[in-house]
């Protein structure tokens, strides 16, 4: 089949996401001379529209592993997608944990409105929470692996005509209805700690430059006073890695025994995993 047109369409807070879906997109369109739309849809502004792809368009869709499952409160926009019989790709980052039955959730997402996936892969990328764990993923280990999924892809798309209706790419995992429920976070000693309502603190460092305003993928962050949370919190660490001052933290004892339990337990590099 003749690609014409490829989008890299990602949720990416802290980047890892839009590294490896831009970095797939690029290799394919270099080998394929095609044209690549970029679509970033983390922030509330970028969700105003949507992807239109057509039938002869390649869809690269990424995000990141929440809770072993997709971030809920992005879904709603991803099911007002309409994938008119393009190829796509559902790939997952996941913070060296487990990526759980989010790559599943999202294949079953882009088969339900409209799209044939042809591969799939879970990438790991820098845990959200962590300094320290999957610290600087995807590096070039990563990216190599990345070279050989781009490959799978090219050689997939050879085998195919416009418009086929493939079988759906197979992959792991628990599917609908319930796609194995969310992960429940545990602490220090093993136990299930809440962590759902916590949100981030602003120290009196901040020097009000509302950087954090700007990235937040929920639009919480009051510019007014940008101490204020005034809406849900996903704990996506965005506006902690955007301040300049380290004026913004997640001290709750709750939320840093999750992750000295992460830190602690998930010490084993993960591999990517492709299909
Ligand atoms: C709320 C939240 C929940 C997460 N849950 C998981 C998880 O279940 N498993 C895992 O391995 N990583 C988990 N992560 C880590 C992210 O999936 C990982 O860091 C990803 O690379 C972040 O993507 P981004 O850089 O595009 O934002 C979680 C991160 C956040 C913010």
């Amino acid at each position: 089949m003749k690609v014409n047109r490829i989008y890299a369409v990602y949720f990416s807070p802290t980047g890892t996401t839009r590294t490896v879906v831009t970095y797939l997109a690029k290799g394919i369109a270099d080998k394929l001379k095609s044209a690549v739309e970029y679509w970033d849809f983390t922030l509330p502004e970028q969700r105003a529209q949507v992807p239109e792809p057509g039938i002869s368009d390649l869809f690269i869709l990424g995000l990141p592993v929440y809770a072993g499952r997709l971030p809920n409160l992005i879904l709603k926009y991803l099911f007002s997608l309409r994938g008119q019989g393009a190829i796509a790709v559902p790939v997952v980052l996941f913070g060296n944990r487990s990526y759980g039955n989010a790559l599943i959730e999202l294949r079953d997402l882009l088969e339900d409105t409209g799209f044939n996936t042809l591969a799939a892969a879970a990438f790991v990328g820098q845990h959200s929470f962590s300094g320290q764990l999957a610290k600087g993923r995807p590096d070039a280990a990563d990216l190599a692996v990345a070279d050989r999924f781009v490959k799978t892809i090219l050689e997939r798309i050879e085998t195919i005509q416009e418009g086929d209706s493939c079988t759906p790419v197979n992959v792991p995992g628990r599917g609908a209805p319930d796609y194995g429920g969310y992960y429940q976070p545990l602490g220090e000693e093993g136990k299930p700690v809440a962590i759902l309502k916590v949100k981030p603190i602003t120290t009196a460092d901040c020097i009000h430059c509302k950087r954090c305003v700007a990235v937040c993928p929920l639009g919480s962050i009051d510019p007014d006073d940008v101490s204020r949370i005034t809406d849900i919190c996903i704990k996506c660490n965005a506006c902690i890695k955007a301040c300049p001052v380290h004026a913004k933290r997640l001290t709750d004892p709750a939320y840093l025994s999750h992750l000295q339990y992460l830190e602690a337990t998930y010490t084993e590099r993960s591999a990517v995993e492709l299909f």
